[in-house]
């Protein structure tokens, strides 16, 4: 008999109270290496609660969080990079006055210079890792299409571009796991073309992807698992196909209590 595989990221009852409204309230999935897990619901279900629960940028009341197996529940945002999880907002965080290129530059990584400057040795380090990222960014500009924008102030990206830049930005720490909170909001047909192809292609490279979506058609081009949330918690789980044709998932979009 074949193990089962562990999850790459696991939620284990997480619940999670603003007040009297429980935002979570003890939910449980998962996600697989490998594959592109879609998170959907109507709005207000949890889900980017979830994602930030499941990142650290939220704290669960209760539950666990585990990486690879790992308790992460009480691990801060900052050190999921470094385990190799990388993630993107609803609304992109970009300083509009900078370039995209220094954009990409500001992202968030995992290098050796961080928050060392005292010996000289470190600072030549530094000055070394920089010049490594400066190339891997151009790189990465290349590959979501951007390259030609890179000296153009960021504030002038359109909805699309922004997502493609917010994306390069995880990809430049070499992420084992992109977490993506509604990629297609805001993004134009032809960048979403774009998107889909890239997902793909990362996917292939072997890089797993859980993504929160309203864009169906995004969420049926790209999903290999799909997990459906209402009011906090797991509703249904499964193919796209599988949970379009659910009843419950229909009534739950409806706001029918299921
Ligand atoms: N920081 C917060 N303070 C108070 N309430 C919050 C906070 N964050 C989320 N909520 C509430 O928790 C519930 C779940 O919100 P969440 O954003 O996780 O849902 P969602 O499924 O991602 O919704 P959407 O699809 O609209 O983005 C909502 O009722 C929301 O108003």
């Amino acid at each position: 008999m074949s193990a089962v595989p562990v999850p790459l990221l696991e939620a284990r009852c997480v619940a999670k109270r603003y007040g009297g409204l429980a935002a979570l309230d003890g939910c449980s999935l998962s996600l697989r290496a490998g594959e592109v897990t879609g998170l959907i619901g109507p709005n207000g279900a949890g889900k980017s609660t979830l994602l930030n629960a499941m990142t650290g940028l939220v704290r669960a009341d209760a539950g666990t969080v585990l990486l690879d197996g790992r308790d992460v529940t009480a691990l801060p945002a900052h050190r999921f990079a470094a385990l190799g999880v990388a993630r993107t907002f609803q609304i992109v965080r970009e300083l509009g006055s900078l370039t995209v290129f220094e954009n990409l530059l500001l992202a968030p990584r995992r290098q050796s210079g961080e928050g060392v400057a005292a010996s000289l040795f470190a600072r030549r380090k530094w000055w070394a890792q920089e010049s490594v990222n400066a190339e891997k960014a151009k790189a990465l500009l290349e590959r979501v299409g951007l390259f030609r924008l890179a000296d153009q102030p960021s504030g002038g990206l359109s909805g699309g571009q922004k997502k493609l830049l917010d994306l390069a930005r995880a990809l430049l720490l070499e992420p084992k796991l992109i977490l993506l909170d509604e990629p297609g909001a805001g993004v134009a047909p032809p960048l979403k073309i774009e998107l889909i192809r890239l997902v793909r292609e990362l996917k292939a490279e072997g890089v797993s992807f859980g993504l929160v979506e309203h864009d169906m058609h995004l969420v049926g081009e790209l999903c290999d698992h799909v997990h459906v949330m209402a009011e906090g918690r797991l509703l249904v789980s499964g193919t796209f196909e599988e949970v379009a044709r659910d009843r419950r998932v229909v009534d739950a979009y409806l706001g029918v209590a299921a």
